[in-house]
């Protein structure tokens, strides 16, 4: 196990921060603070900028204005404590890697010591992180060969097994049944109850989340809320975002929400 010092300050902290692309501003004035064990939604249409603040808490992208640290550092400079699962794409079919060694690429990076008793611990890692996720039955079969499901369990594993205090989520349910979907969102939860992770969770849907989350980011066009769900998922909250009017509409413990605009498409399919 990797010894952990009890994390005090933010886990994420994003001071005044902008990002323009040429004429263009994604948001700006962005005040941060995601504290240890936080689970924050990213919600917003497409091109509101979720995947891009992502990038820049990876460190692929420069702010505009503004600072930014995740995990305690800069963004980026190969910082261990940030655990990244990526939108779900299928991966080819001829994809020979097997399912532990994909496991076992989250760990690159990571300082093991030479030697049998590095292998070894290296080893006890990756077998404890397939079971975290229940991926042993298909943990040596190409991954190219399993379902979506299944590679989606083996890119959170991934992500968990360097035991990140940051952990970015890039629409990480797109294209899972119900079934996987609250498997995996199951286990992102069990992961920062357990260890005091913060998630960060870019998504077009909320509800397959909901009961998890603690705080939404809601990016519309340059404007942006931040608050819990029951300050932002409001009418009057995402109609001044959206500025036009916008019905949330709350129905057996789900949000559903109807609008004019056609920019609206949370209820849609996304990324087909
Ligand atoms: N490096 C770049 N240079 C110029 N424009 C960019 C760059 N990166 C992203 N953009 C633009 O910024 C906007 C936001 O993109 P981003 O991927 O962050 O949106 P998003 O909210 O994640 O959207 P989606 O829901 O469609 O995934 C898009 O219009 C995109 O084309």
């Amino acid at each position: 196990m990797t010894e952990r010092t009890p994390t005090t300050t933010a886990a994420v902290e994003v001071r005044n921060a902008a990002l323009r692309f040429g004429e263009r501003t994604l948001w700006s004035g962005l005040d941060l603070d995601i504290a240890p064990g936080e689970f924050l939604a990213v919600l917003g249409p497409n091109g509101s900028g979720k995947t891009s603040l992502l990038r820049v808490l990876l460190g692929l992208q420069d702010v505009s204005d503004g600072t930014v640290t995740v995990a305690g550092r800069p963004p980026g400079r190969g910082n261990e404590r940030v655990g990244y699962i990526p939108q779900q794409r299928a991966m080819d079919d001829g994809l020979t890697l097997r399912g532990r060694d994909l496991v076992g690429l989250g760990l690159d990076g990571h300082r093991w010591g030479l030697g049998l008793r590095g292998l070894r611990r290296r080893h006890e890692r990756i077998e404890n992180a397939i079971d975290a996720v229940g991926a042993r039955r298909y943990a040596d079969s190409p991954v190219g060969r399993l379902s979506g499901g299944e590679q989606q369990r083996l890119r959170v594993a991934q992500a968990l097994i360097g035991e990140p205090d940051v952990l970015l989520c890039d629409e990480p349910l797109a294209s899972l049944d119900l079934t996987h979907q609250r498997i995996v969102a199951g286990l992102i939860d069990q992961r920062r109850r357990e260890a005091d992770t913060a998630v960060l969770f870019v998504t077009h849907e909320i509800n397959p989340i909901l009961p998890y989350v603690d705080r939404v980011l809601y990016l519309v066009d340059g404007q942006f809320r931040v608050g819990t769900p029951d300050e932002v998922m409001t009418s009057q909250t995402l109609s001044e975002l959206y500025r036009s009017r916008v019905e949330v509409i709350r129905i057996g413990g789900q949000i559903h929400i109807a609008g004019a605009q056609s920019a609206l498409c949370e209820d849609e399919v996304h990324h087909p």
